[in-house]
């Protein structure tokens, strides 16, 4: 772990963090044993905050991005999204947190082949009838560096490009957090080196919050903060807990 990473910024001015976990348990039934993903994860991650989660092949960071993310209710505990409480909401009401407040990037950029590069970024607008704030998009695309390619579909793009639309799409809504799971998995070094860079400077210039799982060191680098997971608990966090 770099020495030289900084604290994070646990909360945000006002008292809320961007996301919040209390004692997260996720245990997966239905095979012969049932499998304890979560073990009582207790975190916040503040807002402006850029965070790599670490770990193991199977020590829980998929289960704890899905749960965070309200992709996956978990067994017990509870998340929070800014001040609003998973747990309260109903299927629909969460559908539309995830969809207004949340921004995902996959590994594979999961881009929709027949839109084009313009309509994958506004989807999630579209999803959710909300009218698109022109001088936002405006420097989401220009932040990203896709602007000249707004007319053509994926498969025209090369994979760091793919990425960058599927980051301007994740920000599209301005949520409060992006999560990322393997964003720079698919890509090779120097193309993975400047998506994380862009990633890093969204926080750094626009206090938005990452929240990035990562099996790579170098990704890992770019974070303000490292928590690194080992049997569905934290064992390392260069961050201040919940
Ligand atoms: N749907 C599921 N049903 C049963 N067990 C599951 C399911 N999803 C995950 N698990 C188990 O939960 C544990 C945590 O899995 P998880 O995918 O969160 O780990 P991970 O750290 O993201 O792993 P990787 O780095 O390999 O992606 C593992 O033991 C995994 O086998």
């Amino acid at each position: 772990m770099d020495p030289g990473l900084q604290p994070a910024r646990v909360a945000a001015p006002n008292g809320v963090a961007a996301v919040r976990v209390e004692h997260l348990t996720r245990i997966y039934e239905g095979g012969d044993q049932p499998v304890t993903a979560l073990a009582g994860v207790d975190a916040a991650f503040g807002s402006g905050t850029f965070t790599a989660v670490m770990g193991r092949s199977g020590s829980g960071k998929s289960t704890l991005l899905q749960t965070a993310a309200g992709l996956d209710r978990p067994t017990s505990g509870r998340v929070w999204i800014g001040d609003s409480e998973l747990s309260r909401l109903s299927e629909s009401q969460l559908t539309r947190l995830r969809r207004t407040k949340i921004g995902f990037v996959f590994q594979a950029f999961n881009l929709v082949g027949a839109l084009t590069v313009e309509e994958n970024i506004t989807l999630p607008l579209r999803l959710s009838g909300v009218r698109p704030d022109r001088r936002w998009l405006a420097e989401v695309v220009d932040r990203v560096g896709v602007g000249g390619r707004l007319r053509h579909r994926p498969a025209e793009l090369s994979g760091g490009q793919q990425q960058r639309v599927a980051i301007a799409r994740a920000l599209a809504m301005r949520p409060t957090v992006v999560f990322a799971d393997e964003p720079t998995g698919a890509l090779d070094g120097q193309t993975a080196a400047d998506v994380l860079v862009l990633l890093k400077s969204i926080v750094d210039d626009h206090g938005q919050t990452i929240i990035m799982v990562t099996h790579d060191q170098v990704a890992a680098s770019y974070a303000d903060r490292v928590m690194v997971l080992a049997d569905g608990r934290i064992s390392a966090d260069t961050g201040g807990q919940a």
